[in-house]
């Protein structure tokens, strides 16, 4: 009996293409099924690679779209000199109406926290799927020139949040992590209580058993230092005194995080 034929790439609708540094930003629009509404990413190709592409996710922060880190980061600079592709997710479901979803900007529409909610009101805030296991397969579906297999993440703020959270998760799905001010302990912070009440319910057990534990215990900036020295695991905590929590932030050391994320990409 001839084996059944694979399912059909996911039907992607190309949105924008702008060319830069030699590559193009593109931006796509397709059904999520994992958040059961349609979803924007953005990609940034370099110019046409010898091989096969390798992956670096960012996770952009509270009220950002896919765009913002496309627009203010200047990131495709660096990502063009090492041959490494940028795909940047939207941040949450969108035009789902639930009620409430846009009351706030640090809840809701522009606030996934990269988790799985558990509150039936809000099942379809599945980010932590969406990132993990959807968008890679969209991307190996569709992308031939791309290696999904050598990925790596990063991202800031919330998405800093998401990117730690993602990667100690899932130590063999990515090769690097890197955070640009990120929200560290969320469980003990205005946003995150904001966010994980809502999202996964008033019991504070709950929260720690979606979140890692040593994150949310430790990762408080020098508190965090020392539990990676304590554990062999290697770290980079660079403070950087006098800058905001914007893009101008970034921007200013994005080229040293995609240097950072190209050692271990192309490391084989
Ligand atoms: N609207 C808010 C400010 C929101 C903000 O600063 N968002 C940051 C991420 S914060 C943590 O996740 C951001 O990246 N904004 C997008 C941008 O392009 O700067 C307010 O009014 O204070």
């Amino acid at each position: 009996m001839a084996a059944a034929a694979p399912p059909p790439a996911a039907a992607l609708e190309q949105l924008s293409k702008t060319k830069m540094f030699g590559g193009h930003n593109l931006r796509f629009r397709h059904q999520s099924a994992s958040l059961g509404c349609p979803m924007t990413f953005s990609l940034f190709l370099p110019a046409s690679p010898a091989s096969k592409l390798p992956v670096l996710y960012w996770l952009s922060g509270l009220t950002c779209t896919d765009e913002n880190f496309i627009i203010k980061s200047g990131a495709q600079r660096a990502a063009a000199a090492h041959g490494v592709a940028l795909v940047a997710p939207d941040t949450s479901p969108r035009g789902l109406n639930v009620e409430g979803e846009a009351d706030s900007w640090d809840f809701g529409v522009g606030a996934g926290f990269y988790l799985n909610a558990t509150n039936e009101k809000w099942k379809n805030w599945r980010m932590y799927d969406y990132v993990v296991k959807e968008l890679p397969k969209v991307l190996t579906d569709n992308f031939e020139q791309l290696n999904t297999s050598c990925a790596s993440i990063f991202g800031h703020s919330m998405g800093g949040h998401g990117a730690l959270t993602i990667y100690l998760k899932n130590t063999d799905k990515y090769k690097s992590v890197s955070a640009f001010a990120p929200i560290a302990n969320p469980i003990n912070c205005p946003w995150g209580q904001k966010a994980f009440s809502n999202y996964l319910g008033t019991t504070k057990s709950e929260w720690e058993a979606k979140d890692d534990k040593f994150l949310a215990e430790q990762l408080l900036a020098g508190n965090f230092e020392e539990a990676c020295k304590a554990a062999g695991a290697p770290l980079i905590l660079r403070m950087q005194p006098g800058y905001d929590h914007s893009f101008f932030f970034i921007a200013t050391f994005i080229d040293d995080h995609i240097a950072h994320h190209a050692q271990f990409l192309k490391s084989g």
